[in-house]
């Protein structure tokens, strides 16, 4: 199967805010790193407003919404704070990811099957907004019929349990996470959902992942804010979106 198109990259740059809030000042600037970010090719932004504003602050979304050139994809939890704040913002899209304030980062995919009726209400408003609304789910069949239903026009595939079984050389486990992020990315688009992907990626994982066909868009924060940290953020970009073209063009010669 050819490519759906070009594989957008989304990054996250909710760590940026990490390192700001360390010393609870200005410094650095997420701002900064966004349009750092569009100038290395970003083709969008990634932030995630947590309840506890551990990290992106309602200030850096207010900022965003103003600076970006490329779109924003405001990650939130499904409560009326947040439903209130995006529907003021209006942002290209919303992902709805689950949320628990003792979470060290988002530890599973949202458990749309079970709350199916309360979801499907939470999110019309959104889309009648004109946001994109994206469901950030676990290679869950249940879990990506129930996003379609709801009337999700994306779902991001968590990708974390395929990185964390490969950064501890757990390989089977490993291959196994990646089968079943191929087979559900496949299935997403025949129910005519976007597919997305994130949680996770590093320049090790994030071929495989890049090479579905179907999959259109890569959200990636964590490991290229480190991998700034030495090699700046434009390099650490430009080399994850080499890596990315380089395993959407493996796909398009398998046709
Ligand atoms: C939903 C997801 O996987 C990330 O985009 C999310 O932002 C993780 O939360 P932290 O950034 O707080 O780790
Ligand atoms: N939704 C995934 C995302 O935005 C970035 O996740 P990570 O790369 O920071 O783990």
């Amino acid at each position: 199967m050819q490519p759906l198109g070009k594989l957008r990259l989304g990054i996250n740059i909710d760590h940026v805010a990490t390192v700001r809030n360390a010393r609870g000042g200005a410094y650095p600037d997420p701002l900064r790193a966004a349009k750092l970010a569009e100038e290395a090719g970003a083709d969008g932004i990634t932030a995630h407003l947590r309840e506890d504003r551990r990290h992106i602050s309602d200030a850096d979304i207010e900022g965003l919404m103003q600076v970006l050139s490329v779109p924003l994809n405001f990650e939130m939890a499904a409560t009326d704070e947040m439903q209130k704040i995006a529907l003021r913002h209006q942002p290209h899209a919303v992902c709805i990811v689950p949320e628990k304030r003792e979470e060290r980062t988002t530890e599973g995919g949202l458990e749309v099957a079970r709350e199916e009726n309360k979801l499907a209400h939470f999110i019309a408003p959104l889309r009648e907004a004109g946001c994109r609304v994206s469901i950030f789910i676990a290679a869950d069949l249940r879990q990506i019929e129930a996003a379609a239903r709801i009337g999700a026009q994306v779902i991001e595939l968590h990708t974390g349990a395929y990185c964390d079984a490969h950064a501890e050389a757990r390989f089977d486990e490993r291959d196994a996470e990646l089968e079943k992020l191929r087979e559900m990315a496949a299935l997403g688009h025949a129910l005519g959902l976007e597919v997305h992907a994130g949680h996770g990626l590093t320049y090790d994982t994030v071929q495989p992942v890049a090479e579905f066909p179907e999959v259109m868009e890569l959200n990636i924060g964590h490991f290229i804010i480190g991998e700034a940290i030495f090699r700046g953020l434009v390099p650490a970009i430009t080399e994850m979106r080499r890596l990315m073209d380089a395993a959407r063009a493996v796909t398009a010669e398998r046709v």
